[in-house]
C-alpha cells in the first residue's frame, strides 16, 4: 500500500504555546485511521496544522510524495482533501441542497454538481428528504450527515473528520455510526479524530493515541482495543 499522507516530526504552536511534539502518522491510500485521545490533547490541532489552520508548525507534511508542509489551506483543499470540522461549519440559515451547492468547488460543471449531490442524497436518504430544509433546522446527526456531505461534494481524495460524535446523544451517536460505516466501505481514505475509541475501532484500520501532544501508542484496531491502554489514555 502506498502513502497518502505522511507526517513527519510535526510541532504545532499557538503564540508561544507548543501544543504538538514529533508528532509522526502515515496515511495509506484506502486506510481508515484513527486519532484517539481525551480533551485537549491536541487532536484538532494536528488536523488544523495538515491542513495549516495552525499559527505555526516545524516538521514535514507529505501528501502524494509532495511537501505540501508550506500550501496555503486554499491550496490544499485544492489538492481534494475534506475538512470536516467538530463545530460542523454548516450554515444554518441555507437549506440543505444549498450548503451542498456552496462546499462544491468552483469550476465543477452544472452536471458534476448535480451528480455529486445526488451520491451524498443516495448515500445519506435523509439528507434528500429534507433537502429543502434549513441546516440549523435539522436533527444533530443529520447536521453531522450535512457536514460530511458537504466535504463529500469536493469528491476528496482524503477525508478529516474531527470528532463526528462530539456532542451528540447516544441514540444520535448510534446513527452517525452507521453514516460513518457506510462512509468507509469501499475505496475511501479517512483520518477520524476521536475521544469514543470503542466506536470507532471496527471503522478503522489503524490507529495513533495521542496524549498532551505526543503520540504514545500506535497499531491496528485489535491492538487498541486492549482495555489497559483505554484506561490509561482515554477513560475520564
Ligand atoms: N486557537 C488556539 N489558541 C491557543 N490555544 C489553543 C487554540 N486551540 C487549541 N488550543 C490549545 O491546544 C491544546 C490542544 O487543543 P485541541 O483542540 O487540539 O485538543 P483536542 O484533543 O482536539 O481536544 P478537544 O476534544 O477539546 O477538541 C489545548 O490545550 C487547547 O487549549
Amino acid at each position: 500500500m502506498s502513502d497518502l499522507l505522511t507526517v513527519e516530526d510535526l510541532n504545532a504552536f499557538y503564540g508561544s504555546s507548543q501544543i504538538l511534539f514529533d508528532v509522526s502518522i502515515d496515511v495509506g491510500d484506502n486506510e481508515v485511521i484513527g486519532i484517539f485521545g481525551r480533551n485537549g490533547m491536541g487532536k484538532t490541532t494536528l488536523l488544523d496544522s495538515l491542513v495549516n489552520r495552525i499559527d505555526r508548525k516545524t516538521g514535514r507534511v507529505t501528501y502524494r510524495g509532495e511537501d505540501i508542509s508550506e500550501w496555503s489551506t486554499h491550496e490544499i483543499i485544492r489538492e481534494q482533501i475534506a475538512y470536516v470540522p467538530e463545530d460542523r461549519e454548516i450554515y444554518p440559515a441555507l437549506t440543505v441542497r444549498e450548503n451542498l451547492e456552496l462546499a462544491t468547488p468552483s469550476g465543477v460543471s452544472d452536471d458534476v454538481r448535480e451528480e455529486r449531490i445526488q451520491n451524498v442524497f443516495s448515500q445519506f436518504e435523509r439528507l434528500g428528504e429534507r433537502e429543502k430544509q434549513r441546516g440549523g433546522t435539522l436533527s444533530g446527526g443529520e447536521q453531522q450527515m450535512l457536514a460530511i456531505g458537504r466535504g463529500l461534494v469536493s469528491d476528496p481524495d482524503l477525508l478529516l473528520l474531527d470528532e463526528p460524535t462530539e456532542g451528540l446523544a447516544p441514540a444520535i451517536i448510534d446513527d452517525v455510526v452507521e453514516i460513518l460505516e457506510s462512509l468507509v466501505t469501499g475505496d475511501r481514505t479517512v483520518l477520524i479524530v476521536e475521544q469514543n475509541i470503542k466506536r470507532m475501532l471496527p471503522l478503522i484500520d489503524r490507529g495513533y493515541i495521542i496524549q498532551t501532544g505526543e503520540i504514545v501508542e500506535e497499531g491496528d484496531s485489535e491492538y487498541l482495543s486492549d482495555e489497559e491502554i483505554h484506561e490509561r489514555y482515554l477513560t475520564v
